[in-house]
Protein backbone atom coordinates (compact mmCIF):
# COMPACT_ATOMS: atom_id res chain seq x y z
CA UNK A 1 0.00 0.00 0.00
CA UNK A 2 2.71 2.38 0.68
CA UNK A 3 5.22 3.37 -1.63
CA UNK A 4 8.72 4.64 -0.78
CA UNK A 5 11.12 5.32 -2.98
CA UNK A 6 13.32 4.68 -0.16
CA UNK A 7 14.63 1.28 1.39
CA UNK A 8 13.08 1.61 4.73
CA UNK A 9 14.85 -0.07 7.74
CA UNK A 10 13.83 -0.44 11.43
CA UNK A 11 16.77 0.21 13.56
CA UNK A 12 14.98 -1.14 16.30
CA UNK A 13 15.57 -4.87 18.96
CA UNK A 14 12.38 -4.60 19.98
CA UNK A 15 9.70 -7.52 18.58
CA UNK A 16 6.86 -5.25 19.11
CA UNK A 17 8.27 -2.40 17.25
CA UNK A 18 8.39 -4.96 14.44
CA UNK A 19 4.98 -5.97 14.62
CA UNK A 20 3.57 -2.09 14.94
CA UNK A 21 5.04 -1.30 11.66
CA UNK A 22 4.07 -4.35 9.88
CA UNK A 23 0.76 -3.26 10.49
CA UNK A 24 0.94 -0.22 8.33
CA UNK A 25 1.47 -2.91 5.26
CA UNK A 26 5.04 -1.42 4.35
CA UNK A 27 7.49 -3.47 3.23
CA UNK A 28 10.64 -2.92 5.47
CA UNK A 29 14.25 -4.63 6.82
CA UNK A 30 15.11 -5.12 10.25
CA UNK A 31 18.79 -3.54 11.56
CA UNK A 32 19.69 -4.54 14.73
CA UNK A 33 20.78 -1.37 17.11
CA UNK A 34 24.10 -1.16 18.33
CA UNK A 35 23.91 -0.55 22.36
CA UNK A 36 24.28 3.05 22.80
CA UNK A 37 24.41 5.58 25.40
CA UNK A 38 21.18 6.84 26.32
CA UNK A 39 21.48 9.18 28.90
CA UNK A 40 20.08 12.99 28.50
CA UNK A 41 21.02 16.33 29.90
CA UNK A 42 19.61 16.66 33.23
CA UNK A 43 18.19 20.09 31.96
CA UNK A 44 16.83 18.25 29.01
CA UNK A 45 12.25 19.17 29.46
CA UNK A 46 10.37 16.02 29.96
CA UNK A 47 8.66 15.61 26.93
CA UNK A 48 11.97 16.16 25.19
CA UNK A 49 13.83 13.30 26.56
CA UNK A 50 12.47 10.21 24.40
CA UNK A 51 12.93 12.69 20.80
CA UNK A 52 16.65 13.28 22.26
CA UNK A 53 17.30 9.47 22.91
CA UNK A 54 15.74 8.46 19.37
CA UNK A 55 18.03 11.17 17.73
CA UNK A 56 20.62 9.66 19.71
CA UNK A 57 20.33 6.40 17.86
CA UNK A 58 19.67 7.52 14.52
CA UNK A 59 23.03 8.80 14.93
CA UNK A 60 24.57 5.44 15.24
CA UNK A 61 23.21 4.49 12.19
CA UNK A 62 24.12 7.39 9.97
CA UNK A 63 28.15 6.64 9.06
CA UNK A 64 26.78 3.29 7.69
CA UNK A 65 23.40 4.36 5.45
CA UNK A 66 23.38 4.10 2.09
CA UNK A 67 21.18 7.09 -0.32
CA UNK A 68 18.89 4.71 -1.24
CA UNK A 69 18.07 4.23 2.61
CA UNK A 70 15.83 5.45 5.23
CA UNK A 71 16.40 4.38 8.68
CA UNK A 72 13.60 4.59 11.46
CA UNK A 73 14.51 4.88 14.68
CA UNK A 74 12.30 5.44 18.45
CA UNK A 75 11.97 5.77 22.06
CA UNK A 76 9.46 5.26 24.39
CA UNK A 77 9.43 7.04 28.63
CA UNK A 78 7.07 7.27 30.89
CA UNK A 79 6.27 10.13 32.44
CA UNK A 80 4.84 10.68 35.90
CA UNK A 81 4.46 14.36 36.79
CA UNK A 82 8.34 15.87 36.04
CA UNK A 83 9.89 12.53 36.19
CA UNK A 84 11.07 9.88 33.56
CA UNK A 85 10.84 6.64 33.99
CA UNK A 86 12.78 4.27 31.66
CA UNK A 87 13.08 0.32 32.21
CA UNK A 88 13.45 -1.01 35.40
CA UNK A 89 16.72 -2.20 36.44
CA UNK A 90 15.50 -5.10 38.95
CA UNK A 91 11.75 -6.07 40.60
CA UNK A 92 12.51 -3.54 43.43
CA UNK A 93 12.12 -0.47 40.70
CA UNK A 94 9.39 -2.21 39.05
CA UNK A 95 7.37 -1.95 42.09
CA UNK A 96 8.14 1.76 43.20
CA UNK A 97 7.82 2.52 39.31
CA UNK A 98 4.10 0.65 39.38
CA UNK A 99 3.07 2.87 42.54
CA UNK A 100 4.07 5.95 41.25
CA UNK A 101 1.58 5.38 38.22
CA UNK A 102 -0.78 3.84 40.45
CA UNK A 103 -4.13 5.75 40.68
CA UNK A 104 -2.79 8.50 38.47
CA UNK A 105 -2.83 9.81 34.96
CA UNK A 106 0.69 9.74 33.35
CA UNK A 107 1.91 10.66 29.59
CA UNK A 108 3.71 8.16 27.23
CA UNK A 109 6.16 9.79 24.66
CA UNK A 110 7.56 8.22 21.85
CA UNK A 111 10.27 10.18 19.93
CA UNK A 112 10.72 9.02 16.19
CA UNK A 113 13.49 9.82 14.23
CA UNK A 114 13.67 9.06 10.33
CA UNK A 115 16.60 9.46 9.04
CA UNK A 116 18.03 9.74 5.06
CA UNK A 117 21.64 10.62 4.02
CA UNK A 118 20.36 14.42 3.18
CA UNK A 119 17.25 14.83 5.35
CA UNK A 120 16.07 14.20 8.75
CA UNK A 121 12.63 14.30 10.22
CA UNK A 122 11.93 13.59 14.26
CA UNK A 123 8.40 14.13 16.25
CA UNK A 124 7.09 12.91 19.41
CA UNK A 125 3.89 11.91 20.03
CA UNK A 126 2.16 11.92 23.88
CA UNK A 127 -0.33 9.62 24.92
CA UNK A 128 -2.30 10.13 28.49
CA UNK A 129 -2.87 6.90 30.45
CA UNK A 130 -5.03 6.88 33.57
CA UNK A 131 -4.24 4.17 35.94
CA UNK A 132 -6.79 2.71 38.97
CA UNK A 133 -5.53 2.19 42.28
CA UNK A 134 -3.18 -0.84 41.57
CA UNK A 135 -2.74 -3.11 45.05
CA UNK A 136 0.09 -4.43 46.03
CA UNK A 137 -0.89 -7.82 45.41
CA UNK A 138 -1.94 -6.69 41.91
CA UNK A 139 1.28 -4.90 41.36
CA UNK A 140 3.35 -8.03 42.55
CA UNK A 141 1.31 -10.91 40.63
CA UNK A 142 2.05 -8.48 37.33
CA UNK A 143 5.73 -8.21 38.34
CA UNK A 144 6.27 -11.96 39.09
CA UNK A 145 4.48 -12.82 36.28
CA UNK A 146 5.49 -10.63 33.49
CA UNK A 147 8.60 -9.74 34.14
CA UNK A 148 8.40 -5.90 32.23
CA UNK A 149 12.19 -5.46 32.85
CA UNK A 150 12.45 -4.57 29.04
CA UNK A 151 9.29 -2.34 29.19
CA UNK A 152 9.36 1.68 30.00
CA UNK A 153 7.74 2.54 33.30
CA UNK A 154 7.75 -1.21 34.29
CA UNK A 155 4.53 -2.20 32.33
CA UNK A 156 2.63 -2.99 28.83
CA UNK A 157 -0.75 -1.48 28.20
CA UNK A 158 -0.86 -4.84 26.05
CA UNK A 159 -0.70 -6.83 28.89
CA UNK A 160 -2.81 -8.14 32.14
CA UNK A 161 -2.23 -4.72 33.70
CA UNK A 162 -3.40 -2.69 30.93
CA UNK A 163 -6.62 -4.80 30.80
CA UNK A 164 -7.52 -4.75 34.54
CA UNK A 165 -5.50 -1.33 35.37
CA UNK A 166 -6.23 1.07 32.56
CA UNK A 167 -9.25 3.21 33.07
CA UNK A 168 -8.81 5.51 30.46
CA UNK A 169 -6.72 6.16 27.67
CA UNK A 170 -5.61 9.80 25.41
CA UNK A 171 -4.38 9.53 22.38
CA UNK A 172 -2.50 6.80 20.20
CA UNK A 173 -2.62 3.04 22.12
CA UNK A 174 0.03 2.09 19.41
CA UNK A 175 2.48 4.99 20.86
CA UNK A 176 2.19 3.73 24.17
CA UNK A 177 3.51 -0.10 22.92
CA UNK A 178 6.39 1.45 21.09
CA UNK A 179 5.53 3.04 17.75
CA UNK A 180 2.74 5.94 16.86
CA UNK A 181 2.71 4.08 13.71
CA UNK A 182 -0.53 6.54 12.88
CA UNK A 183 2.17 9.70 12.28
CA UNK A 184 4.83 7.11 10.76
CA UNK A 185 2.49 6.63 8.40
CA UNK A 186 1.76 10.00 6.92
CA UNK A 187 5.53 11.44 7.64
CA UNK A 188 6.11 8.27 4.96
CA UNK A 189 4.01 9.13 2.53
CA UNK A 190 5.78 12.15 2.16
CA UNK A 191 9.23 10.89 1.36
C1 LIG B 1 4.67 1.91 28.36
C2 LIG B 1 4.94 0.73 27.47
C3 LIG B 1 6.19 0.50 26.93
N1 LIG B 1 6.42 -0.58 26.14
C4 LIG B 1 7.75 -0.82 25.55
C5 LIG B 1 7.99 -0.10 24.23
C6 LIG B 1 9.48 -0.13 24.11
O1 LIG B 1 9.86 -1.30 23.40
C7 LIG B 1 9.97 -0.21 25.56
C8 LIG B 1 10.77 1.01 25.90
O2 LIG B 1 12.09 0.84 25.51
P1 LIG B 1 12.83 1.63 24.35
O3 LIG B 1 14.19 1.99 24.86
O4 LIG B 1 11.97 2.70 23.79
O5 LIG B 1 13.00 0.58 23.17
P2 LIG B 1 13.63 -0.86 23.13
O6 LIG B 1 14.95 -0.91 23.85
O7 LIG B 1 12.60 -1.87 23.55
O8 LIG B 1 13.87 -1.06 21.57
P3 LIG B 1 14.92 -0.39 20.55
O9 LIG B 1 15.81 -1.50 20.09
O10 LIG B 1 14.03 0.11 19.42
O11 LIG B 1 15.68 0.71 21.22
O12 LIG B 1 8.82 -0.33 26.36
C9 LIG B 1 5.39 -1.49 25.85
O13 LIG B 1 5.60 -2.48 25.14
N2 LIG B 1 4.15 -1.27 26.37
C10 LIG B 1 3.86 -0.20 27.16
O14 LIG B 1 2.71 -0.05 27.61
Amino acid sequence: MLNSKYKIILASNSPRRRELLAGIDVDFEVRVIPDIDESYPPSLPVDQVAGFISQKKADAYLPTLHDDELVITADTVVIVGQEVLGKPADEEEARTMLHKLSGKTHQVTTGVCLVTRHHRESFSVTTDVTFKTLSDDEIDYYIRTYRPFDKAGAYGIQEWIGYIGVTSLHGSYFNVMGLPVQRIYEALNKC
